[in-house]
């Protein structure tokens, strides 16, 4: 380590630039080693910080062993497909699938009430290995997938963004957030807080203020902080999002920030514009995938005329919400 270059170390490990800015030792020339850097720096100048070039040494030390303990547990984080296995309908009937999704791609989960679509979510948090009421079966990368993701608080394989967000902890928001960033030690922490909470209040309907409790934010408002809570700070790779069209925010951006290349997005939805945003749908029905559909091109054709109608019909409910009495003007769709 010690006989690094200054400029290679900072690149492999932006981190330790932060121990440097600590004892306020300025970085001249990056084309030296880290020996030799700490060769240079003047005796006087440490004591001020009642340190000395070996502890500085151990503690980039230390910190370059965290931070190579938390690469090697991403890697494990690392999730190319993720197949569901058939279990059994509500019936007792065999359901007959196997569907492998691939990072990258988002899925759709449709079917009337009570058929099932949430229990499917449930089953691909929980990795279900033939254990819950459907017996069906989740692998990850091919494999059986370790069920340490179950019980890991922090280092969740999956982000469930469900229904009900209910807050318990006496934070406010600019805590909350900055708490969450800090534990997952983001660059710019500053920067990502602020952007996350510029783009909660993008997605929610009504903005609110960064210093106030989470536990006072409306369920619109919660299910916005933590979709984007969860796009700009979960290393989760398959992030499940159910029924996020009850909340009354945003959903296609709310969608747009989630997705990213390198995740797989499960949805429960009844809203059909969600719906044929995916790449495909799974329809569920008496609690088993009764079908696979891939959207198809002029499905997502009839995408626009859609959002035009759903437009018009929130604006509807804008103005019912504002007390006004509806005319044949905001009737004409
Ligand atoms: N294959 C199955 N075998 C046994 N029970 C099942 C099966 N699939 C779903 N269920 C059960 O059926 C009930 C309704 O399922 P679920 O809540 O997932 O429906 P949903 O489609 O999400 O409904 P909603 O649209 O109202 O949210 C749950 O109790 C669930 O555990």
């Amino acid at each position: 380590m010690s006989n690094m270059k200054l400029n290679e170390l900072l690149e492999k490990y932006p981190y330790v630039k932060d121990i440097f800015d600590s004892y306020n030792l300025t970085l001249e020339n990056l084309d030296i080693t880290l020996d030799q850097f700490l060769e240079s720096i003047n005796e006087d100048e440490l004591q001020e910080h009642g340190v000395t070039k070996n502890e500085i040494l151990a503690t980039i030390n230390n910190l370059i062993e965290e931070i190579k303990e938390i690469e090697e547990e991403e890697a494990k984080f690392n999730v190319e497909t993720l197949t569901i296995l058939g279990g059994f309908d509500k019936s007792g009937q065999k359901e007959d699938v196997e569907i492998t999704i691939k990072k990258g791609e988002i899925i759709s989960v449709v079917g009337p009430t009570g058929s099932g679509k949430s229990r499917l979510l449930a089953d691909i948090e929980w990795l279900a290995q033939g254990d819950t009421n459907t017996k069906r079966t989740i692998l990850i990368n091919g494999q059986k997938p370790s069920l340490d993701f179950r019980y890991s608080t922090d280092k969740k394989l999956v982000a469930q963004l469900s229904q009900n967000m209910n807050f318990v902890v006496d934070l406010t928001v600019r805590e909350f957030i900055t708490l969450h960033a800090e534990s997952r030690m983001v660059l710019n922490t500053e920067k990502v807080v602020q952007l996350i909470y510029e783009k909660a209040n993008e997605l929610a309907g009504e903005r609110f203020d960064f210093d106030v409790p989470i536990t006072s934010l409306s369920g619109g408002q919660s299910r916005a902080l933590m979709i984007a809570d969860t796009a700009f700070l979960s290393k989760s790779p398959i992030v499940l999002i159910d029924e996020i069209e009850n909340a009354g925010i945003n959903r296609k951006k709310a969608l747009e920030i989630l997705v990213s290349n390198d995740k797989i997005v499960i949805m429960a939805t009844h809203d059909p514009i969600l719906a044929l945003l995916a790449d495909k749908r799974l329809v569920i029905n008496n609690g088993k995938i009764a079908k696979i559909i891939e959207t198809t091109k002029e499905e997502k054709e009839i995408l626009p005329a859609l959002e035009k109608i759903d437009q018009k019909l929130l604006s509807i409910r804008n103005k019912l919400r504002d007390g006004f009495v509806i005319n044949e003007i905001y009737m004409e769709v």
